[in-house]
């Protein structure tokens, strides 16, 4: 298969750095949270991930020319009041590349680690190969303890052709019902994805995968649907009352990060819908691995207006409106739902 050799790569990268992401989550201290110029928590851990997935996949792939759009950058971190944080991700990472142990490296210094950072600056674009970085999505998450994930994708002349997710608290069963925060089954989930194969999903600390679909229900009264925890995010009014026009019964089921892509492709839940609030402009890396993760496994991902997503355009991905996805059943009558939901609303 055409992206097998980057598939392996990129599993590779997103198992370490979820590593790395648990070891921080399990000793989170509240000197490890910064804020960066737009508010938003980082933690190192988001870039203690960064560097290792960008490390491994230069050294993994070192004779490929390589191109990375990642959300994170270095300018904060080469700040003299950052230099503590600076040297604690260079630890961090350090360490992790140590207890790997499968093969002996330098330690990186902290100028590696920096120009490490900076490896995803890329626009990306509609022309050749770029990979597309979250090094951790959903940090509110993974700051209260509950589900984020490291999602990395890679485009090739604009199109998302191989999509990757760790999601290192997401149990391995169903996550149908909001039950799933007290669940006792095994966690953390690999799902991963190229063009024309399939999905698969795996347990973050094996290799056996099973190939995995979306639900094939066409009745949306046994549909439960998936938003993010966050009302900052998206308009749990709106979704609420386009719930209740389709005729969805059970309440949603609120989760972090793409980690709901996931559990979507294995049909742990039907439909997922984001309508951020006004002016917010959505970008390519909190998409790419999860909208290949969810066609793959025969979903449908598309705009407020049934357009497809355009990855190809830089960073930003231009939506009208939302993000929805379903199965293709379902589809006609989520979209008839968004365009009758929209319509009141704007006439309130
Ligand atoms: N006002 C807003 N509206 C919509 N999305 C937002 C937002 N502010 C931040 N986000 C994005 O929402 C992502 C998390 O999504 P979710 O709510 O599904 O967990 C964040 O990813 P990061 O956590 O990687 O920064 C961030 O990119
Ligand atoms: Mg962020
Ligand atoms: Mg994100
Ligand atoms: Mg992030």
């Amino acid at each position: 298969m055409p992206y097998n050799k980057e598939l392996e790569a990129a599993k590779k990268a997103v198992s370490r750095a979820a590593r790395l992401c648990q070891r921080v989550q399990e000793a989170l201290l509240q000197s490890d949270v910064q804020s960066k110029s737009d508010k938003t928590p980082v933690t190192v851990a988001d870039y203690g991930s960064q560097v290792l997935v960008s490390f491994v996949l230069q050294k993994e792939l070192s004779s490929e020319s390589f191109s990375m759009v990642a959300e994170e950058d270095s300018g904060d971190l080469r700040k003299e009041e950052s230099s503590e944080t600076l040297r604690r991700i260079t630890e961090l990472v350090n360490d992790t590349l140590a207890t790997d142990g499968s093969e002996s490296i330098n330690a990186l210094s902290q100028e590696d680690v920096l120009s490490f950072i900076d490896s995803g600056k890329s626009d990306g674009g509609s022309q050749g190969r770029h990979w597309v970085l979250d090094p951790i999505d959903g940090t509110k998450g993974f700051l209260r303890g509950g589900q984020y994930a490291i999602a990395l994708g890679m485009l090739d002349e604009g199109k998302v052709v191989l999509g990757v997710l760790a999601c290192p608290n997401l149990p391995i069963t169903s996550v149908a019902s909001n039950d799933y925060l007290t669940s006792l089954d095994k966690i953390g989930s690999l799902f991963f994805a190229q063009v024309g194969e399939g999905t698969y999903m795996q347990s973050l600390y094996g290799s056996q995968s099973s190939k995995v679909h979306v639900t094939g229900t066409e009745n949306p009264e046994e549909a439960s649907f998936f938003e993010s925890f966050e009302a900052a995010h998206t308009m749990h009014d709106l979704t609420s009352l386009i719930a209740k026009k389709l005729g969805v019964k059970v309440p949603p089921v609120r989760i972090d990060s793409q980690a709901k892509y996931g559990a979507l492709s294995r049909g742990d839940g039907a439909i997922y819908m984001r309508f951020p609030h006004k002016g917010y402009r959505e970008k390519i890396w909190d998409h790419a691995a999860g909208c290949i993760v969810v066609t793959e496994a025969g979903g449908v991902v598309t705009d407020a207006a049934g357009h497809p997503l355009d990855f190809s355009k830089g960073k930003h991905l231009d939506v009208d409106t939302g993000i929805i996805v379903t199965n293709q059943k379902l589809m006609p009558a989520l979209l008839k739902a968004v365009r009758e939901s929209l319509q009141e609303k704007s006439s309130l």
